[in-house]
């Protein structure tokens, strides 16, 4: 008998006119297994998820060749629909791929596409909202969640089909490093107990490598699939502590902090990097006594906050504990109960838009939001005009953040990564004197990311005040001035990044927890790794 996997891609290449974005794709995903997907921003990793749910090229257009098979059987010709008991997807955009107004409606709403038994609807409905934490949120309107939150029921509304392969496209990119590590450790379990089969795409790989089995590493030139371990050895993307083994010089490479743990026990003695001293700050975004109220939910709660000339502050908090209600409160936008926010004298949330783009700029969490021409091209132009910036400067923030995005583009085809690349480009194009952005790291690649973060850091140093809300600790270990923390819509804790991050369970970035605070990153390592081989030497 010849082994079959329970999906089968044959020889699948996939283009849109002159743009080819798969090529000779193979790949066997076998039953009980978890393939994590990876590669560059915009290099076609959801076009690869989209031709095993049947969305590419159905609705996406463009050309596919090659076969798709489930257990042995061609479905390359079948619509997604009648796949979608078999292969469930969480796609990029929780809400988006919404059908229904209410969350206990949406988990139940593809069994009943199914015809599933009443009972064995709502006993699963019950499990499913225990499972990902969300029962306090049962009766809501969808629109109303938080991104978070809405990612929750995203994936709960495809496990209650109890599918046998699942699709999952940066299934934790909204989510709190709690939350993302109980989401992918219950996927984990029904991959083991269950034999469930996943493809994920992510770029957050510290997050997931350790729950892989393989990894799918796609470039330009076609896949790779291999081990964790064999891909990472010198793939282009890496996490922290494969940084940190290479850096060292291990082998086998760690994958989990454990792993490391073990093997950091042979480093020389390092002398721990020096945190900045604090500084004094002028004031450039004052709030005080802000509240914000939605429905009968308090979201923010009497917050008081500064930022300052030259700071980056991070701001971090369980999903749901009011991040981007504050960040639109303090832009003007969101309606705020009381209290007052001033930038340069003025109360944005008094000013026309036009005025306010020139105090504050925002880059909201879908990033679409802010996106209303006919091609990327346009965008940039307008972004420029818009800020009476020389012609190409938007462009050439957006060559540094995501390279190669071909101008023509309608900004709806561009990749998550791609679209929100241009999405930050416009708002710093106006180097407003205020710069909030809410998740900016969704679909950025490390490269994307160490770039963004060169960004913020050049705007820091002209003087601007910058907050952005993130998920991503590693990101904010190599940003952050000062990190916030919000629960419940107040502020928790608040301090240099060595002390809030490094010191908090679920905040710490891998090097931290591998060597303690007040280590943050791999860079700093690096240094004192140089600086005891040079003393060495002498
Ligand atoms: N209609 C179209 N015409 C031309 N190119 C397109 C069109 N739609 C998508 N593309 C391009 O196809 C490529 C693959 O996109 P895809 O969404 O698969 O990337 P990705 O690897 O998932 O990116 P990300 O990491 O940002 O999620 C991108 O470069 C995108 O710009
Ligand atoms: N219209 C609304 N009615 C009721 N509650 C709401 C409404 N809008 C938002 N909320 C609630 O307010 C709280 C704060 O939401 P917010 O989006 O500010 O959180 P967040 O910290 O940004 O979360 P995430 O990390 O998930 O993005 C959440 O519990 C959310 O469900």
């Amino acid at each position: 008998m010849i082994e079959r996997g329970v999906v089968e891609l044959r020889d699948i290449g996939f283009r849109y006119d002159e743009h080819e974005v798969l090529r000779h794709v193979d790949l066997t995903l076998e039953e009980g297994e978890l393939v994590l997907v990876s590669g560059r921003t915009g290099v076609g990793k959801s076009t690869l998820l989209g031709v095993v749910t049947g969305l590419v090229p159905r609705f996406t257009g463009g050309v596919l060749t090659g076969d798709v098979l489930l257990d042995g059987a061609s479905i390359v010709d079948q619509p997604p629909r009648e796949r979608a008991h078999v292969v469930g997807y969480v796609s990029q955009d929780p809400l988006a791929g919404f059908v229904t107004d209410t969350v206990e409606e949406e988990l139940a709403y593809g069994m009943e596409q199914v015809g599933t038994a009443p009972e064995t609807m709502r006993r699963r409905v019950e499990e499913t909202l225990d499972l990902l934490g969300i029962a306090d949120l049962r009766a809501r309107d969808l629109r109303t969640l938080s991104g978070g939150q809405q990612q929750r029921v995203a994936i709960g509304s495809v496990l209650t089909m109890h599918p046998r392969v699942l699709v999952l496209d940066e299934p934790t990119s909204a989510l709190d490093p709690t939350a993302a590590e109980d989401v992918l450790a219950t996927i984990t379990r029904l991959v083991h107990d269950l034999g469930l089969t996943v493809l994920l795409a992510e770029h957050r790989l510290e997050r997931v490598v350790p729950f892989a089995d393989r990894v799918c590493l796609v470039t330009a030139d076609g896949i790779r699939v291999d081990t964790p371990q064999a891909v990472l050895a010198d793939s282009p993307v890496a996490p922290p502590l494969v940084e940190l083994g290479r850096l060292a010089g291990w082998s086998p490479l760690p994958l989990t902090v454990r792993d490391a743990r073990r093997q950091a026990r042979s480093l020389p003695a390092l002398a721990p990097p020096v945190p900045p001293a604090p500084v004094e700050v002028d004031p450039v975004l004052t709030a005080r006594g802000v509240t914000v109220v939605h429905g009968a939910h308090v979201a923010v709660r009497d917050l008081d906050l500064t930022l300052g000339a030259g700071r980056v502050t991070v701001l971090m908090g369980r999903n749901g504990s009011g991040k981007s209600s504050l960040i639109w409160a303090l832009q003007g936008t969101g309606k705020r109960r009381s209290g007052s926010v001033h930038v340069a004298g003025d109360d944005p949330a008094d000013l026309a838009p036009a005025q306010r783009r020139t105090h504050v700029g925002l880059v909201p969490q879908n990033a679409a939001d802010l996106l209303y021409l006919e091609s990327v091209a346009q965008e940039c132009a307008a972004a420029d005009a818009g800020a009476e910036a020389p012609a190409g400067t938007c462009r050439g923030l957006l060559d540094r953040l995501a390279p190669g995005i071909d101008g023509t583009i309608h900004p709806r085809d561009l990749s998550e990564g791609q679209r929100l690349a241009l999405a930050l480009s416009i708002v710093l194009t106006a180097r407003p004197p205020v710069v909030l952005l809410d998740e900016p790291t969704r679909g950025l690649d490390y490269a994307g990311k160490a770039e963004l973060a060169r960004i913020v850091a050049d705007l820091a140093a002209d003087g601007r005040a910058v907050l952005l809300a993130t998920h991503d600790v590693e990101f904010a270990a190599h940003v952050a001035d000062e990190v916030v923390v919000m629960a419940e819509g107040e502020i928790v804790s608040a301090g240099a990044p060595q002390r809030v991050l490094a010191e908090s369970p679920s905040f710490a970035p891998q090097v931290t927890k591998v060597l303690g605070a007040p280590w943050l990153v791999v860079e700093e390592v690096a240094t004192a790794l140089a600086d005891t081989r040079d003393e060495d030497a002498r």
